[in-house]
């Protein structure tokens, strides 16, 4: 079903981002077909399934969701009706954004989110094939390019099997990762690698690199199934410069991690330094910089009347 957004829902540039749910019909596998096997879910169109059972399982039902991609739909289909590009600006935008494949063992997520890649293909594939993943970095860098903006990207990529947390880019033998939680950061890593990277080529090197060292096994329903739920982070940081003459930084001291100012007409992006990963910026894409009192700042700031809302002299 449909999951419609909470009151409380986190609010974007055009009002409240609802997650969407989206599902995909995969084709049948050679397998099934020689097995004699029939197609039992359909889309009915306008964002509905139909799903046709016997009647041991109970009566036939119908399901509604964001958008359906039945199984002769492309990868790009997937990528441009998911609501992927939207996703990516957002996340240019500061905020933090997820993307969550759920489905039973040899359902297509893999498939859906890398493209064969996922199923052990050590050499690049066809680029009709690449997944949401692929189509994501390069809408990433695009965007980046088109906005013009001094972006600094740098990825992890976990595994979590039988409970334990495998770090997929640090070099060696794999070793368990602690997970930790602390008042600042809640929910952490500890030692996990994050990876800088500035080109597609890069990223989609690191992504064949972390996938190839996941744990994946045989059995009936896959021949390449996935034993693990795997997490890729991508952490953005946008920094933004003062042109001559307009804005300037806020009295310092300015702590490391915060966007140094703004210049008119600039997009400014403040993270907490403390938070690492950073979490999303408290006021993207505003044309003046506003920074959140935190115990941890400089007294300074704590006392300084316009600490938690900082009007660059250049702003409108
Ligand atoms: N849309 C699709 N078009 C063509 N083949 C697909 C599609 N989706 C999945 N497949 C094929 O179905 C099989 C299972 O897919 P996949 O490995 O992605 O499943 P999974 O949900 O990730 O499974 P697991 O949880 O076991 O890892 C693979 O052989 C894959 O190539």
């Amino acid at each position: 079903p449909v999951v419609r957004g909470s009151p409380g829902a986190p609010r974007g540039p055009h009002g409240p981002i609802h997650p969407t749910h989206t599902i995909r019909v995969r084709p049948l596998t050679c397998s099934e077909v020689r097995r004699g096997d029939r197609r039992v879910v359909h889309s009915l169109g306008g964002g509905t399934v139909h799903v046709s059972t016997t009647s041991v399982l109970g009566p036939d039902a119908t399901f509604g969701f964001s958008a359906v991609f039945d199984a002769g739909d492309s990868q790009e289909a997937v990528f441009e009706g998911s609501g992927m590009r939207q996703l990516v600006e957002l996340a240019m935008d500061g905020f933090s954004c997820t993307v969550f494949a759920f489905g039973q063992t040899g359902s297509g997520k893999t498939y859906t989110l890398m493209g064969p890649l996922g199923q052990g293909e050590t050499h690049a594939a066809s680029p009709a094939l690449l997944g949401l993943m692929q189509r994501s970095f390069a809408c990433l860098l695009e965007q980046s390019r088109s906005r013009g903006s001094d972006l600094a990207l740098s990825a992890s990529y976990l595994e979590i099997y039988n409970e334990q947390i495998r770090d997929l880019l640090s070099p060696g033998p794999p070793c368990t990762l602690p997970l930790r939680w602390s008042k600042t950061r809640g929910f952490y890593v500890e030692n996990q690698l994050s990876v800088d990277f500035e080109s597609l080529e890069a990223i989609a090197s690191l992504l064949l690199q972390g996938s190839q060292r996941r744990r994946t096994s045989a059995h009936a329903l896959n021949r390449h199934s996935s034993r693990s739920h795997a997490l890729l982070t991508i952490h953005i940081r946008i920094h933004c410069t003062t042109p001559a003459g307009h804005g300037g930084s806020p009295p310092g001291p300015w702590p490391t991690g915060y966007s140094r100012g703004c210049g008119q007409g600039a997009v400014c992006h403040c993270w907490d330094p403390s938070e690492s990963p950073p979490r999303a910026p408290r006021y993207p894409g505003r044309r003046c910089c506003k920074v959140w009192r935190k115990k941890s700042m400089p007294c300074s700031w704590k006392t300084s009347p316009c600490a938690s809302s900082w009007v660059c002299p250049g702003c409108p």
